[in-house]
């Protein structure tokens, strides 16, 4: 039997033990799961109450079922769901007893929405926006996988390409009339406006995207500097707990330490670091290579110094570098804000960081943008858009030389969007999205 006709199942809640825990079962045998261990089938669709018993008629739990034959369930086959109490026993007794019914097996990371996807239930951003749903730490980045589960980007990609196919059957038609020597500007003409309109909408949604994708990956703040000038003191206090360890030994940090934050709904990275030194120690000397190389591909260094700090040495790399000077408790300079991007605080007793961490959700803002309105969150979503937008260039470009190689263009238009949409030549793309899901989804 192909492992697609098996009927699945997974624990689709969250570690045991736990209050209720949900186990679904998706596939021809569903109903014999419900039968076999809840006795009968329950109403449709509505949560029933019953002693699920196992195969040698053993008592398991009292659970609640539902039963969603398909068509019209999550994943479009018959679908059966036990809640049941979310204790480790109970659940291992409930797996065993469903995968005791002939062709069930558990179900791989993501098969359940994979098995959706195939059957028409959702598009391939959908299925991305589920995935970001499930794994989103902030609100803002919860909203914005919502309006892509609800479909804002599918919808318009299918919508695109079906009038790049309009587009192009009239150019299609362009070519037919060509052989009797008289090409028709009436066809030509709405074709090519039509394409005009269709690049421009395209390009309009590229253009509000950067900023999507950076809300779904985080922004990263990386703290460096000197040794001992309190970077792990900092980190500490921005994380509001003992994350790193802080010594008055110099050289006390050597890994390099990463905590995530929710700031004002922006999903921050922040790293603390090695303090950079010349050193004959091979581990520190690894501890400071990591603390460059991550500085280097941080979206923000803050570099911290001593309270008395000349602005000389400082990060290298792209990132814009913050000159934060620390233990400001120990001098005379006054708290706060010195200049642009420069700060004066003290870590340990915490003067000056309602103004760093202020200045670093203006930062987050900034990046992120009003990203509300971004359609494409991810690397595959932008290329594929590209590509599509592209081949609408280019037939705009070569219709004029002849309309074959224009309408071989649109297809190609249409065809990238048909992979946006999984449509069309995505068994590489199904495998590397549905394999990062978490099982039981
Ligand atoms: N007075 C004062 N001391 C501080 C402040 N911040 C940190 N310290 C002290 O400075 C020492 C070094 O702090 P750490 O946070 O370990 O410094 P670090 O930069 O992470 O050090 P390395 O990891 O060794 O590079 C510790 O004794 C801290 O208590 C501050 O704002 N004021
Ligand atoms: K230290
Ligand atoms: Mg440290």
């Amino acid at each position: 039997m192909h492992p697609r006709d098996q009927t699945i199942f997974a624990l689709s809640s969250g570690r045991p033990p736990s209050a209720i825990a949900l186990v679904r079962v998706s596939g021809p045998q569903a109903g014999l799961a419900l039968t076999t261990l809840a006795g009968k089938l329950p109403a449709l669709r509505q949560a029933s109450r019953r002693l699920l018993r196992d195969g040698a008629g053993q008592p398991i739990d009292d659970a609640v079922v539902l039963w969603f034959p398909g068509p019209a369930s999550a994943t479009g086959e018959d679908v059966a769901e036990f809640h049941v109490h979310g204790g480790r026993a109970v659940l291992s007794a409930l797996l065993a007893a469903i995968s005791n019914i002939p062709n069930t097996r558990a179900a791989e990371p993501g098969e359940f929405t994979r098995r959706a996807f195939e059957n028409g239930k959702l598009d391939l951003t959908e299925a991305e926006g589920l995935d970001d749903l499930i794994h989103a730490d902030t609100d803002r980045q919860r909203r914005q996988a919502l309006r892509q589960l609800q479909g804002l980007l599918g919808d318009r990609a299918r919508d695109w390409r079906e009038r790049i196919i309009e587009a192009s059957a009239l150019i299609e038609a362009g070519i037919d009339f060509s052989d009797e020597g008289d090409v028709p500007a009436e066809l030509r003409a709405p074709a090519v406006k039509a394409i005009k309109a269709l690049h421009d909408e395209i390009a309009k949604v590229l253009a509000a995207q950067g900023q999507a994708e950076r809300l779904r990956d985080g922004l990263v703040v990386a703290i460096a500097g000197p040794p001992n000038v309190g970077k792990s003191t900092l980190m500490n206090q921005l994380a509001r707990r003992e994350v790193a360890i802080v010594s008055p030994h110099a050289g006390t940090t050597r890994d390099v330490i990463e905590v995530q934050l929710d700031l004002d709904g922006y999903p921050v990275t922040v790293i603390d670091t090695a303090g950079i030194r010349e050193t004959d120690d091979p581990v520190e000397q690894e501890g400071v290579r990591r603390a460059r190389a991550r500085a280097e591909d941080a979206d923000v260094v803050l570099w911290l110094t001593g309270p008395e700090a000349k602005v000389e040495e400082r990060a290298t790399g792209t990132a814009p570098v913050w000159m934060v000077r620390n233990k400001i408790d120990l001098g005379v300079s006054a708290v706060g804000v010195d200049a642009d991007r420069s700060f004066a605080i003290s870590a340990r007793r915490g003067d000056g960081l309602p103004e760093l961490i202020n200045a670093l959700v203006e930062f987050a803002a900034e990046c992120f943008g009003t990203s509300e309105g971004a359609l494409v969150t991810r690397t595959r979503q932008r290329d594929l858009l590209h590509r599509a937008s592209d081949s609408l260039r280019r037939s705009l470009e070569l219709v004029e030389e002849g309309e074959e190689l224009a309408a071989e263009e649109l297809r190609a238009a249409a065809y990238a969007l048909g992979r946006l949409l999984g449509r069309v030549d995505v068994e590489d793309v199904l495998g590397a999205i549905f394999q990062k899901f978490c099982i039981g989804k």
